[in-house]
């Protein structure tokens, strides 16, 4: 599970039972003591002048909280009394205590000497870490001088669950002299124990974060900034406060804000030197190395050389300016860590955690000539080397007891092997000169051999619970920081000549472009003064016409090629002005708006504040050769996320192109006036309109894309916010962000081609995509038009093909279409009607030829007879007569032809009609016979 830093931070301490006092016969010693909750509270040993042997009588101190004595409250926490010194009380104490200190001293009256003890501790150690020397810098080591690792043991206060189990708040542990944890005398008194004495640097008891950075962290962190190698971390059981002691609450900021806001305030101090600073923040999780600024990127490696010791790679490093972001980047690696309930915590670390500063530095008189010749070459022996140093700050997880749960025993597991292993390493690098030391054996191990084989400043913070609940595990914590105590280091600088350290190289840059500027700036005022007709010749008007065009030509030209020039000049101010903010200075760090009070881890930050220069946060990375690269894993990311978009956009154009010929060619059918399926024309161009969706989709993803990489870089989240609702209204990834962003991405070569091309194609595509979608608009506003004039809607207003030739064609040659067919049907009725009127006159004809033979033959048996009338009836002679019965002859013999083919034709279809019934009739029956 991953937590939020909130909830990694001030985590309420529940308020504590007032039960129980100092039993009478409680021996009283000059310990600290950690008493139940209920105890009378005396002045802090802290406050108390060191006491200089045993056996003096000073106040012993033990640790105590009431819920009901007026307070000043830590919210989340216990109240703690705080009051005026007092009376002895019956019991010999008094009850004052210092603000939120939670110690109790026994007044000088009421101190016997305590009791000698065995003590556990391997070697002598020095008592130098008293409160009263907390505050109080002790010097830098002397390069190349050996010395212990500095240990702390801190006993944290009791928490609610211990209250409320019973044998809970019987408290086995006292700090005895500020430097030594002790057996609590009546827990040593009821169990019979023999007694212990651990001694360490320092021993102390309370909540206040301030006093044990200041007793046990603090020099360390100025040591780190003037070159050594430095290494803090918490080590104890589950739920001992090692989060607390390193992160802490709003109110009490822990060792890792503490430190962040004194690496600052050393730049500010130190005038003589410039900084560059960069952080890092992975995890150990189940022996998996993740980086928790980038947390894609799990299961990294772990590599050596000679120059940087033991690194992880690839790791992704922010370069910081200000205190303020770089709590903003814990914040986003917390949360990222694995932190879930466990049977002991409810916001139990599940990894270690790991946080660097890498500092670079160096002396300013050097560095601020400013000028391109000042450089050294590479390696030479000058002022201007590099210290480069390293500060780690360890969250380890904690070593418990098998939880009940399946998933955390796993867990479980890998913590101890892991915590396992490095007390063997600790065990071997104290006991056995030469021996073969197993760092390889765990991940954390591994990481922290450079730490622990010498070349670092080492601090310790191991943190126990005072309840008896947790005497077994307390003793092993205690046991192995009197091991650690044993470890000896030999810190020294280390210095970077060459372009390996990044201020080195971002100073060099900033000459190289500062030279480049003033090349620019003398080709700007070279450039000649344009549009002059300066000659004073005389011309004549063609002449002038033509030299004032020409003239007009070469200002135009000229303008452009200032536009650029002053482009180029802005393009490197900047640069210069981005690069000049990331290297900080007494000045410089003095000027920032960002000089923000301390800083409370889970704090809120402004996501706007973070922002340095360009609004960017520069990232840097050290590839497996120990060479350190910028922005690499932006650039990947970000090109691997422009790739799968272009390739997206491309297959959903290709498929759009396709609809779209298949749907011209329906027109084009139609235009023809061949039959086309409307419906099912239309039903297809409805399926191009999803499509729409798609590319409007997309434009919001590319302009997402465009708004992730700037939130990345300014490390806030609401561009995310921006991303899900940029987009719509704008073209396809022609946001103006895109190009500023890539500017800054393209700070190194490497990229830059591969940037440019990409964002050629890019633009390649937009072209194309506008092209798609204008098509696919007329297509749609046709479809339109078409089922307009198929149904009887009421009319629209005309789209803009309508207006178009192509439209105008189409409806011409439909129109002729139809004259063409109703010319034709008009045809086809006339020759209907001539047909028709050929018959009529035929059957007159007939009945006249009839009429006309009869006549004739009346004629004829007349003159036989000798009778002749003598009526000339009839004009027509015989041989007219017989002229016209042949012509008719002929006709009704044609018509007699034509009307035989049409019965000859009607039989056939009868006959045929016929034959294809009877072979019906012949099925039925068959059928019928079958049974069906
Ligand atoms: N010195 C202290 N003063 C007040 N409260 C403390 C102190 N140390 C620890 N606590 C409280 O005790 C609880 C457990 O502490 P914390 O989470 O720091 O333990 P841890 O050692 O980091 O545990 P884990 O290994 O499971 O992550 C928290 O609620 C924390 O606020």
């Amino acid at each position: 599970m991953l937590r939020s830093s909130n909830d990694r931070l001030g985590i309420p301490q529940p308020t504590s039972q007032a039960s129980g006092v100092l039993s009478p016969t409680a021996p009283t010693s000059h310990r600290s003591s950690i008493l139940p909750p209920s105890s009378i509270r005396t002045p802090s040993r802290l406050q108390q002048p060191k006491s200089s042997s045993s056996s003096s009588p000073i106040p012993a101190a033990a640790v105590t909280a009431t819920p009901t004595a007026p307070s000043t409250s830590i919210p989340g926490f216990r109240k703690i009394s705080v009051s005026t010194p007092k009376a002895p009380t019956p019991l010999g104490l008094t009850t004052s205590v210092p603000q939120e200190d939670t110690s109790q001293v026994s007044p000088p009256s009421s101190i016997s000497t305590t009791t000698t003890t065995t003590s556990t501790a391997a070697t002598p150690v020095s008592t130098s870490g008293s409160a009263a020397a907390a505050t109080t810098t002790t010097p830098t080591p002397t390069p190349g001088k050996t010395e212990n690792v500095t240990v702390t043991v801190r006993i944290r206060p009791f928490s609610n669950s211990e209250l409320k189990v019973a044998g809970g708040v019987t408290q086995v542990w006292e700090v005895n002299d500020g430097s030594n944890i002790v057996y609590n005398d009546d827990y040593a008194v009821n169990t019979r124990k023999a007694a212990v004495d651990y001694a360490y640097d320092h021993a102390l008891t309370g909540s206040d974060n301030e006093l044990i950075y200041n007793t046990s962290v603090k020099n360390l962190v100025q040591s780190a900034m003037e070159g050594y190698n430095g290494t803090v971390f918490a080590y104890g059981q589950t739920s001992s406060g090692k989060t607390y002691t390193m992160s802490g609450t709003e109110t009490q900021p822990g060792i890792t804000p503490r430190a962040v806001e004194d690496v600052f305030k050393y730049i500010r101090e130190n005038s003589e030197r410039e900084f560059l600073l960069r952080v890092s923040y992975m995890e150990i999780y189940n022996e998996s190395i993740r980086d928790l600024l980038s947390p894609e990127a799990i299961d990294l490696r772990i590599h050596e050389d000679k120059r940087r010791g033991v690194y992880v790679s690839p790791l992704k490093e922010e370069i910081v300016t200000t205190p303020i972001q770089v709590m903003r980047i814990i914040e986003r690696g917390d949360y990222q860590r694995h932190v879930s309930s466990t049977d002991f915590n409810a916001h139990s670390s599940r990894s270690h955690s790991i946080f660097q500063i890498t500092v670079e530095s160096r002396e300013r008189s050097s560095a601020m000539s400013g000028s391109p010749t000042a450089w050294k070459p590479a390696g030479a022996k000058s002022a201007s080397a590099v210290r480069v140093s390293q500060l780690n700050l360890i969250d380890l997880a904690g070593s418990e007891k098998a939880s009940s749960d399946v998933e955390r025993r796993k867990e479980g597991a890998f913590i101890n092997k892991s915590l396992l292993t490095l007390g063997t390493v600790i065990s071997k690098l104290t006991e056995e000169k030469g021996a073969h030391i197993p760092y390889r054996d765990s991940k954390l191990t591994r990481i922290l051999q450079s730490s622990l084989n010498g070349s670092a400043r080492v601090s310790v913070i191991s943190t126990i619970s005072p309840s008896y609940l947790n005497v077994e595990e307390s003793n092993n914590t205690l046991k192995f920081a009197a091991r650690v105590k044993k470890v000896v280091t030999r810190a020294q600088t280390n210095q970077v000549m060459d372009d390996k350290a990044l201020l080195e190289k971002y100073r060099r840059e900033i000459s190289e472009l500062k030279a480049q500027l003033m090349l620019t700036a003398e080709a700007t005022a070279r450039a000649p003064a344009s549009g002059v007709n300066g000659s004073g010749v005389e011309l004549d008007k063609a002449k002038q016409a033509e030299l004032s065009r020409l003239l007009e030509k070469e200002r135009l030209k000229h303008e452009e090629e200032m536009g650029e020039m002053n482009m180029v000049r802005n393009a490197l101010k900047e640069r210069i002005e981005h690069l000049t903010k990331l290297i900080l200075t007494s000045s410089s760090i003095n000027t920032k708006p960002a000089d923000q009070p301390a800083l409370a881890a889970g704090a809120q930050v402004a996501p706007s504040s973070i922002t340095g220069g360009r609004g960017g946060t520069t990232v840097v990375e050290t590839s497996a050769d120990g060479t350190v690269l910028e922005f690499p894993k932006e650039i990947e990311s970000r090109l691997a996320q422009k790739d799968t978009i272009v390739r997206q956009l491309q297959s959903e154009l290709e498929t759009q192109q396709e609809k779209f010929q298949m749907m011209r060619t329906v027109l084009e059918r139609a235009s023809r006036g061949e039959a086309v399926d409307l419906d099912k024309t239309l039903a297809k161009l409805e399926e191009i309109r999803p499509q729409e969706k798609f590319l409007i989709e997309k434009r919001a993803s590319i302009m997402g894309l465009n708004t992730l990489v700037q939130s990345s870089s300014s490390g806030s989240l609401d561009g995310l916010a921006k991303m899900s609702c940029s987009g719509s209204g704008e073209r396809l990834g022609m946001g103006e962000n895109n190009e500023e962003d890539d500017l800054d991405l393209m700070d190194t070569p490497w990229n830059r081609s591969e940037l440019q091309s990409l964002r050629q194609a890019k633009r390649e595509l937009e072209i194309v995509v506008i092209d798609q979608e204008k098509k696919i608009e007329d297509l749609i506003a046709l479809s339109s038009s078409y089922s307009r004039s198929t149904t009887p809607t009421p009319p629209q207003p005309p789209t803009a093909f309508e207006d178009s030739d192509e439209f105008r064609n189409l409806v011409l040659e439909l129109e002729e279409q139809r004259e063409h067919i109703l010319s034709m049907d008009e045809e086809r009725e006339g020759y209907k009607a001539a047909l028709i009127e050929m018959r009529n006159r035929m059957r007159r004809m007939e009945m006249e030829n009839q009429q006309l033979k009869a006549s004739a033959q009346a004629k004829t048996n007349g003159s036989s007879n000798g009778l002749s009338n003598g009526s000339h009836e009839t004009a027509l002679s015989a041989s007219e007569l017989a002229a016209k019965i042949k012509d008719l002859d002929a006709t009704a013999q044609k018509e007699r032809r034509l009307r035989l083919e049409d019965q000859q034709r009607s039989m056939g279809r009868i006959a045929s009609l016929e034959a294809e019934l009877t072979m019906l009739k012949a099925e039925m029956s068959v059928r019928d016979l079958a049974g069906y």
